[in-house]
């Protein structure tokens, strides 16, 4: 993954485990997510529907069916989408640390195209902690979770307090 200086953790960061997050991930399971979100909710008839199946360890896995709803080019999904589910399973990782934390910066390496009727095998982890900014890895792998690879993604979040989702409203 040719991730930048944005998405590379500092020397010194910290790397936390699961162990220690304040949200444990049953929490998280249980908590579910909000029914309208594109990448996850169930309330969604286009979105992608990612499904969190486990916390294994410090990594977090899921998976989403790529449907004709989800295309680019004629039969293959659209990137945007494909990065979209990055965003949802990096950001499960993110929120399974029990920090509430938004997107700063995403980054992705398209490896293989992913056709309409493929499951995408999503997995995310944490790479570093330094102050507000979680830094994190993942990738999507085709048919199976150690099938081809076909995404990369480095991300920051940057933790904020709960008004970040009221404030604006
Ligand atoms: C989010 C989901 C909520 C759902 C809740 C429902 C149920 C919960 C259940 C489960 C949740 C599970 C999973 C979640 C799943 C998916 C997650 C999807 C996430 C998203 O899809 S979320 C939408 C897109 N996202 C935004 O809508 C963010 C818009 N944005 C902002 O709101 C601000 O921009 C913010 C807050 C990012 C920072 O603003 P700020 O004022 O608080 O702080 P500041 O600017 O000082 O940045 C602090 C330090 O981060 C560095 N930094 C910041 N941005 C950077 C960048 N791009 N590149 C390099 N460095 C960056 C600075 O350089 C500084 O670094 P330093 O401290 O070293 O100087």
């Amino acid at each position: 993954m040719t991730a930048s200086a944005a998405t590379t953790p500092p020397p010194g960061a910290t790397v936390p485990t699961l162990a220690g997050a304040t949200i444990t991930p049953g929490d998280l399971m249980r908590a579910g997510s909000y029914d309208m979100c594109f990448g996850c909710g169930t309330g969604h008839e286009t979105g992608l529907r990612v499904q969190r199946t486990a916390f294994d360890e410090d990594v977090v896995l899921g998976h989403f069916l790529v449907t004709d709803q989800h295309q680019g080019a004629p039969g293959l999904a659209h990137g945007g989408l494909l990065a979209t589910a990055m965003d949802e399973i990096l950001g499960t990782a993110a929120w399974s640390l029990g920090k509430m934390a938004v997107t700063g910066r995403l980054e992705t390496d398209f490896r293989a195209p992913v056709p309409v009727g493929s499951t995408l095998y999503l997995k995310a982890w944490c790479t570093g902690v330094e102050g507000r900014k979680i830094y994190l890895s993942g990738e999507g792998r085709l048919g199976d979770p150690d099938g081809p690879l076909a995404v990369q993604a480095a991300a920051l979040f940057v933790e904020v307090p709960r008004e970040h989702f009221t404030k604006e409203r």
